[in-house]
């Protein structure tokens, strides 16, 4: 059975929503055993008013994550790297507590602080602040240990950026290289994903691009067109660049098993309660399970400009990439969620 029809009529409705609560643009691509669903709303670039097109490229914010994790993986089936060891192992004198193990900073269990939590209380002008500066992923880390951690390691799920900067430092500390030349030829290459980038430190989005603009806090301020910037402040936790097509690739080939091994895809997929009813975190991989009783795995991400959601069915023969070019507006990043149900569950429940 290929399940329920995808509802592309429902799919265009939530677009709609997302404009008029804000996004300049929207879009989606369901692509479902070969057979690709697309819709598209509004525009890619607020000065040329050209629309949005599954062609176009756009930061991917922490899906880079789900990337990470699926490298690190790598290196566990490669024996290079084991999930339960202390961080402290690979990369001595990092964190100031030897219990605190990859894995717990794969599943956010650390209890290390999220820096960003400060770096962007003031949205716009802490964007300006980062834009075009350049941090050492160690920098990134001194800028959590200044504050208390959330909890101790392994005890509860707290979401943090600390733990995926610290998954970059481990890829480059395992590997020799650069976290960049990893993604390129551990999956960028081998799955010919063309609108796929780590340009860090650079600020350019090469090629064909959707333009994101960044939604001030205070009501009725311009938005901020926040396309250019390094995004040196999350690397291996948001820095990638991407596109709708290459995501639905990335994500069927990963729940495909065709990334990893399959103990090591277990390991992404062993569960644990994130925030929120219905929704769990295993490795760099989140789990939302779905009214019509689907669950899809995937992650979501928020970067100054763009909201993006990328899930997949457990089969991986059934994927969803959806972005809008607009952040810091929450009723925009909760209505693009609703782009799951059309996709994975079809017609709305009657
Ligand atoms: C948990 C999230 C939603 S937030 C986290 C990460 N993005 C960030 O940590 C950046 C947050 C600041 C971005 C900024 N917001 C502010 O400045 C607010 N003052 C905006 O909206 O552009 C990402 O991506 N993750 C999403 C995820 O994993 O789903």
């Amino acid at each position: 059975p290929t399940g329920p029809a995808v509802d592309l009529a429902g799919l265009r409705g939530v677009l709609r929503s997302a404009l008029a609560q804000g996004a300049p643009g929207a879009m989606v691509r369901v692509e479902d055993r070969g057979t690709v669903f697309r819709a598209a709303a509004g525009v890619a670039d607020r000065g040329s008013a050209r629309a949005m097109d599954d062609t176009d490229r756009f930061r991917i914010g922490s899906v880079t994550k789900t990337f990470t994790a699926v490298v690190l993986l790598q290196l566990v089936d490669e024996k290079k790297l084991t999930l339960d060891a202390p961080v402290n192992r690979y990369l001595p004198g990092l964190l100031p507590d030897d219990r605190i193990t990859v894995r717990q900073v794969l599943g956010h269990r650390s209890g290390l602080y999220d820096y960003t939590n400060d770096m962007f209380a003031r949205t716009v002008p802490g964007f300006e602040a980062v834009r075009k500066r350049v941090f050492t992923p160690e920098e990134l880390v001194k800028l959590s240990l200044r504050k208390p951690r959330t909890s101790a390691p392994g005890a509860v799920y707290s979401y943090s950026n600390t733990n995926f900067v610290i998954a970059g430092m481990l890829v480059e500390k395992l590997t020799g290289n650069p976290v960049r030349t990893e993604y390129q030829n551990r999956i960028i290459a081998p799955l010919k994903l063309n609108d796929t980038f780590y340009v860090h430190p650079g600020t350019k989005i090469p090629g064909r691009y959707a333009r994101g603009y960044l939604t001030p806090d205070q009501a009725g301020a311009p938005l901020v067109d926040a396309t250019e910037q390094t995004v040196s402040w999350a690397q291996g936790a948001g820095a990638l660049i991407s596109s709708t097509r290459d995501l639905n690739t990335f994500l069927s080939a990963l729940l495909r098993g065709r990334l990893t091994s399959a103990a090591q895809l277990a390991q992404m997929e062993k569960w644990l309660p994130s925030s929120g009813t219905g929704q769990a975190y295993g490795l760099g991989l989140r789990r939302r399970d779905l009214s019509c009783g689907v669950s899809v795995y995937g992650h979501t991400g928020a970067v100054q400009g763009f909201y993006t959601y990328a899930f997949a069915s457990k089969d991986g023969k059934r994927t969803l990439a959806a972005v809008a070019n607009t952040s810091n507006n929450g009723t925009v990043l909760t209505t693009m969620l609703r782009t799951l149900d059309p996709a994975f569950c079809g017609k709305a429940t009657k």
